[in-house]
């Protein structure tokens, strides 16, 4: 697993403060993240791979620090969006799917197969020729997901993946990112998603306020909103 770390680290937009002295050194296979709306969870994950600029402090993935060495972090750090059209850049499916390979300089037919078989792998290989613009709500989830696995990044965000999705998809991607080799930093208003996670994060206001075993943080949340 890599090594996420969160040295002191303050943030403000403008007047107001976002996050205040987060400490964190992240190195379990699957971290969750939750609290209430504005209490800082996307800033926080943005940071990750150099989305967000700490105003105060540092993030660090693998020993390096994100503001320095950002184009580097982002070859270990893949981000999955809310909303999957912020991240659909290309006309089809599979040309979005080859767009990330295509930058990193990987030769055609080497990147035509790994694209087929992330297409594969996502239930998409019969898209592959269609508009992307036009795949349902969470056909389009599992493209961003698809899109930036293509990559075979160490670690990968989500912010609130499952947001837009009906039930039946949420629990698909649910499994998708449980079942990933890769490190996952889930933030979600979707608890059920962190079922067997090996890290619960909890936020309110800027700050970190439990950190625990999904079971324990989840029931310190749960006491939070009651
Ligand atoms: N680019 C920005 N400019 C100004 N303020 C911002 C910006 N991004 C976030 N904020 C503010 O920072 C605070 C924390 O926002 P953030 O998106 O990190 O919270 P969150 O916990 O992810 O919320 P939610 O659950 O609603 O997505 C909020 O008050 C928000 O309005």
């Amino acid at each position: 697993m890599s090594r996420i770390e969160f040295l002191g680290v303050s943030h403000h937009f403008g007047e107001r403060p976002v996050l205040h002295e987060v400490d964190l050194d992240l190195v379990e296979h699957r971290v969750g993240v939750v609290g209430a709306n504005g209490s800082g969870k996307s800033t926080l994950a943005r940071m990750i791979n150099g989305l967000v600029t700490p105003s105060r402090g540092q993030v660090r993935v693998d020993g390096l620090d994100v503001a320095k060495h950002g184009r580097e972090v982002r070859r270990t750090v893949g981000f999955v969006f809310t909303n999957p059209d912020n991240q659909i850049v290309m006309p089809t499916v599979a040309e979005d799917v080859a767009f990330t390979l295509r930058r990193r300089g990987l030769d055609k037919a080497d990147a035509a197969e790994r694209v087929a078989h992330a297409l594969e792998r996502f239930g998409l290989a019969q898209h592959a020729d269609h508009p992307a613009h036009r795949l349902s709500g969470g056909q389009k989830q599992l493209l961003a997901l698809a899109a930036v696995l293509v990559a075979e990044p160490a670690v990968v965000v989500a912010d609130e993946p499952t947001t837009l999705l009906d039930a039946r998809n949420a629990r698909h991607i649910g499994e998708m990112l449980h079942g990933m080799p890769q490190q996952v930093i889930v933030i979600t208003h979707h608890l059920e998603l962190l079922d067997g996670f090996d890290r619960v994060i909890v936020m309110e206001h800027g700050r970190i306020v439990a950190d625990d075993t999904p079971g324990a943080a989840l029931g310190a949340y749960r006491s939070l909103l009651a």
